[in-house]
């Protein structure tokens, strides 16, 4: 029902799998020696941080801060507003975030800057999907999963007007079903 509305699939199911496997591998090399606390930024990157924190094996610790800027559009409108904020200190501790986008850059650029001045030690990012065509603030992630086009993608936890999160795949959505 809901594949009426996509274009084209750009990442199966199992190709997502087997990349939250290979970072999850790359992490727990990584956060061997370490207590790191995995931030998850909802509610985008849910099903993400929860298939990649099955590969970390670590004593990693999660939290989830919920923040918004798209609402129901297709453009960030460039406010990052925290809907809900962390329950634990990050004070000295090694911060990995988890995200399923970096597109325009805005809201892992407000983050990290919250981060840095609550004295976060030290701070990595792992996205699943970068789209660098969409950057309007300069900004890297430390962990990249694939690349994606300059189109609007959803499925796999990114939505349109709250839609099609419950995707397994990602895909690039039609057109016609936001421009009206
Ligand atoms: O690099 P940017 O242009 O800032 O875009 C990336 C952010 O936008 C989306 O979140 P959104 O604000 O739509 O909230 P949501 O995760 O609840 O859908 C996505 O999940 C990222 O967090
Ligand atoms: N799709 C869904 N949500 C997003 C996107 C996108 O392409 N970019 C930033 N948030
Ligand atoms: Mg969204």
């Amino acid at each position: 029902m809901l594949e009426k509305d996509i274009q084209e699939i750009l990442l199966t199911d199992e190709q997502i799998q087997e990349k939250a496997k290979e970072l999850g591998a790359v992490l727990s090399q990584e956060y061997a020696d370490k207590f790191p606390l995995a931030i998850g930024i909802l509610k985008g990157a849910m099903p993400f941080m929860s298939d990649l924190m099955k590969h970390v094996d670590a004593y990693v610790e999660m939290d989830y801060m919920d923040v918004s800027s798209y609402g129901n559009a297709t453009v960030s409108s460039g406010e990052v507003k925290i809907v809900k904020d962390l329950n634990t200190s990050i004070e000295g501790r090694d911060i990995i975030i988890v995200e399923d986008i970096i597109d325009s850059g805005k809201t892992l650029s407000y983050l990290i800057d919250l981060f840095k001045y609550r004295k976060a030690k030290s701070i990595k990012i792992v996205t699943l999907l970068d789209k660098p065509s969409g950057r309007k603030v300069p900004l890297e992630a430390d962990y990249v999963g694939f690349l994606v086009p300059d189109a609007f993608v959803v499925g796999y936890g990114l939505d349109y007007a709250e839609r099609y999160r419950n995707l397994p795949y990602v895909g690039v959505l039609k057109k016609e079903v936001y421009s009206f």
